[in-house]
């Protein structure tokens, strides 16, 4: 099967410093990809580059057939590439429904959103995409008022919204308690296949709960490839992580 993501030999420096050296990685469409490795690795470095906050040095990236290197970041989103960045970026002084129409209105597609048959009649699709991630309940609160988990599921339903055919998490669950953890687990199960997921995660447990295949980072570069168990095994995985307490505190 061709990949729908694929990184060729990509670099990049900071100030001299290789933070980035020759990487590839091939994604197929709707897969859930788990992206883990060291402190340092280059995972959020791999993700900027996708989504052209950062431009390589060398190499390339094709999304789609669509050569992404060379293009400005909004001419990425608008190929379907959206970002979830650390800090959520929605309005907190909107509602949750006001900032799901934000986005619906900046989405691509003229179709609307056939990933999940949301068209363009207005309130019912807003509150199907607040059902999706969870939020039905808060729809008319202003998002200012949302905990720190349904911030995170709220900008995740922006993506949606949005139609983002790639999606690019750094850490979702970082600060979440268990139960919304668990919750995020099961949206992402939701998302994958309809969307094409590239998720970095420390959590293990998390990443064991959710990803098929994990690619583990290690100097810039691809170290190893493959289900939780095959990674875990792994010897240069394992050297990888010495002195860090291990992958399980990745
Ligand atoms: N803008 C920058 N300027 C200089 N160095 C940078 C910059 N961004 C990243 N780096 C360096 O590049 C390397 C890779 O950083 P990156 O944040 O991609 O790693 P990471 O795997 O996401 O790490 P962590 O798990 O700690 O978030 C690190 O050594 C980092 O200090």
């Amino acid at each position: 099967m061709t990949s729908h993501l694929e990184l060729r030999d990509i670099s990049v420096s900071f100030n001299g410093f290789k933070a980035i050296n020759g990487l590839n990685m091939s994604v197929r469409k709707g897969e859930l990809r788990c992206l883990i490795g060291p402190n340092g690795a280059g995972k959020t470095t791999a993700l900027d580059i996708i989504c052209g906050k950062v431009k390589p040095s060398g190499g390339t990236v094709s999304f789609d057939g669509t050569a992404l290197q060379d293009l400005e970041e909004y001419e990425i989103a608008r190929a379907g590439v959206g970002r979830k960045f650390q800090v959520p970026s929605v309005f907190r002084e909107l509602s949750v429904s006001e900032n799901l129409e934000v986005a619906r209105a900046r989405r691509t597609s003229v179709f609307g959103n056939l990933r999940w048959n949301i068209g363009n009649s207005g309130r019912p699709d807003v509150e199907r995409l607040a059902e999706l991630v969870g939020l039905t309940e808060q729809l008319d609160r202003p998002a200012a008022y949302l905990s720190h988990g349904q911030t995170q599921w709220l900008e995740i339903g922006m993506l949606v919204a949005q139609d983002a055919e790639l999606i690019l998490m750094d850490e979702p669950t970082a600060g979440m308690t268990a139960q919304e953890t668990r919750k995020t687990a099961e949206l992402f199960a939701r998302l994958k296949g309809k969307h094409t997921l590239i998720v970095v995660e420390h959590d293990m447990g998390f990443v064991k709960a959710i990803g098929d295949i994990i690619s583990v980072m290690h100097m810039g570069q691809m170290l190893a490839e493959g289900t939780a168990a095959e990674v875990e095994a792994h010897p240069e995985v394992r050297r990888a992580y010495l002195g860090s307490g291990g992958i399980s505190h990745a």
